[in-house]
């Protein structure tokens, strides 16, 4: 019987319920393999969340946006410290297992990451895109020695020119009543310092006083797909390959995303075209030059979508990360009573020229300047919930509020820790809400390492942060020049705690109004 003859005898109508039944079948089916019987079905958790990811895409994606991490907490609360937060995706609230979550290399233990997760950025030729944990280290060797502590000195004298060049448009607020916004000042900065040492040249963002424009909105609105992405990864290459008008319509913002995401593929065409000169030895040193003349990098790695996907990588993470930190720095200084006079007296002393700024060495011995960022950084941290994903077994074996758990979590099992959970953990950080720098110092006002394991602000392990001493010494710089220059003489404009205490997970914190830090000069 042909198939024309099978729809005259049964009908449209009949076929379509058979085909919806079917498709139900296999839904309520998969569900029920899902709770019941997947090598996850121990966990706790909510079964729906087991059930289905349609249960995180209503969180995060519709008709909600980025508000799936902010339910753990009460799921904690009622499941456990493990719990079961999608089909295929765990999430852990025990500080004291971030050392089997996030094991470093060293441990000889391999951590991939999750395919889901990566979704979101696709960015396949990247260290940060690369899931296999063998192909991740292969990447990131090429990257790490133009982000030692050593390559990170050899470039103060630019960090520092580049601070002197945004506090001098920064000055000229002095007096005029008029808003200085400077969380949009330290993206200038920091986009320019990065593009200087990747490729050795920038686009002057830092050159206007209105700090506009900036990559602030592309940012804030390219973060905002993450989770569509994620759920509905097909999305991302036609948007990637669309124009940019459509993306305006589709999510207003992002066509600036796009923007800012093809200039960065142009400056790699234009190195290698050479129309952008990164391989002049006699010049400053500069990431992509380096890689491109190394004789020990193998040639697969250093292709123009290879360099492409570096580059993108190490420019976006290398400029809002750091900009919103050094801006929550500013409010939380601004707005904690003692605060900037006790961190002024003490870059006075160690900085009493304003025309030479000490090394990067003498800052970060300073403890309350040290104090200040590491709890500006627990505010201010990546929040999403950074999944790793184990090849052996973890044994979850602990008390947790009072009751014991023996928990196996199966190999290849994604599963993740939100640093803004752990970082507003009560046991670890008394009084969590409250700004409070001392928490890092001793009795004798030097600085302990106690809090130092529970520090999650740049994760841990071998795919940590690329960019953490980079970050440092930008953070100490910009802020003791900031302060050094400014000090007493700033109060903040209109900017209140919602500019600083995130509701969304959208990869970096997701504020309630994005106006960004706003200060008057005096
Ligand atoms: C305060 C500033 C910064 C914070 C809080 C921060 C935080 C983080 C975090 C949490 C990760 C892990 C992401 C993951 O697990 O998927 C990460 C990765 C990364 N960061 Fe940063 N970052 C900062 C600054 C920078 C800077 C200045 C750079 C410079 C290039 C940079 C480059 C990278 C790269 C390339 C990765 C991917 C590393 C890999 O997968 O091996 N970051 N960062």
């Amino acid at each position: 019987m042909g198939s024309s003859s099978l729809l005259q005898d049964v009908g449209y109508p009949v076929l379509i319920s058979g085909l919806l039944f079917l498709s139900s079948l296999y839904v309520a089916g998969l569900a029920i393999y899902r709770v019941y019987f997947h090598p996850l079905s121990h966990i706790p958790g909510p079964r729906l969340t087991a059930a289905t990811h349609w249960f995180g895409f209503y969180w995060d994606v519709f008709p909600c946006t980025g508000e799936y991490m902010n339910q753990f907490e009460r799921y904690h609360a009622k499941y456990g410290p493990i719990i079961r937060i999608g089909p295929d995706e765990l999430h852990c609230n025990d500080p004291g297992f971030i050392d089997q979550i996030y094991a470093g290399s060293g441990s000889g233990k391999k951590r991939d990451k999750s395919s889901f997760y990566l979704n979101g950025v696709q960015l396949h030729k990247s260290c940060f895109g690369s899931a296999p944990h063998d192909l991740h280290r292969s990447r990131r060797a090429v990257l790490n020695p133009f982000f030692s502590k050593a390559s990170v000195t050899r470039i103060e004298p630019m960090i520092q020119s580049f601070c002197e060049k945004i506090n001098t448009h920064i000055e000229s607020y002095a007096g005029t009543n008029e808003p200085c916004n400077v969380t949009h000042a330290f993206v200038c900065l920091t986009t320019d310092i990065i593009s200087q040492y990747a490729f050795g040249f920038h686009h002057n963002y830092t050159g206007t006083r209105s700090f506009t424009p900036n990559l602030s909105p592309a940012f804030v609105a390219g973060e905002g797909t993450i989770h569509l992405f994620q759920h509905i990864p097909f999305l991302l290459p036609l948007f990637e390959a669309g124009p940019e008008w459509v993306a305006k319509i589709a999510a207003p913002g992002t066509e600036e995303y796009l923007k800012y995401q093809r200039e960065i593929y142009r400056t790699v065409d234009d190195v290698f075209t050479e129309k952008i000169d990164t391989k002049d030895t006699k010049k400053q040193k500069t990431i992509f030059g380096e890689v491109l003349n190394a004789k020990n990098v193998p040639e697969e790695e250093k292709s123009v979508e290879r360099l492409k996907g570096s580059a993108r990588e190490v420019i976006g993470a290398g400029t809002v990360t750091t900009a919103n930190a050094l801006s929550y720095a500013v409010y939380y200084i601004l707005a904690t009573s003692g605060v900037m006079t006790k961190l002024h007296t003490e870059i006075l002393t160690a900085f009493p020229s304003l025309s030479s700024p000490p090394s990067l060495a003498l800052l970060e011995s300073l403890p309350y300047l040290s104090a200040v960022l590491h709890e500006t950084l627990r505010f201010s941290t990546v929040c999403t919930r950074l999944p790793r994903v184990a090849h052996e077994t973890l044994h979850y074996r602990s008390t947790f509020q009072g009751k014991h758990y023996d928990i196996a979590i199966p190999p290849r099992t994604a599963i993740g820790m939100s640093a803004q959970l752990v970082h507003s953990n009560p046991e670890i950080f008394p009084e969590p809400e409250r700004f409070w720098p001392e928490r890092w110092l001793d009795g004798e006002g030097k600085r302990h390492k106690e809090l130092e394991p529970y520090f999650l602000a740049f994760s841990k392990g071998g795919r940590q942060c690329l960019g953490i001493n980079l970050a440092w010494g930008e953070l100490h710089i910009a802020l003791a020049m900031f302060v050094r220059r400014f000090g007493t003489r700033i109060e903040l404009f209109e900017t209140g705690p919602g500019e600083v205490t995130y509701k969304y997970d959208l990869f970096e914190p997701g504020t309630e109004t994005y106006n960004g830090v706003r200060i008057l000069v005096n």
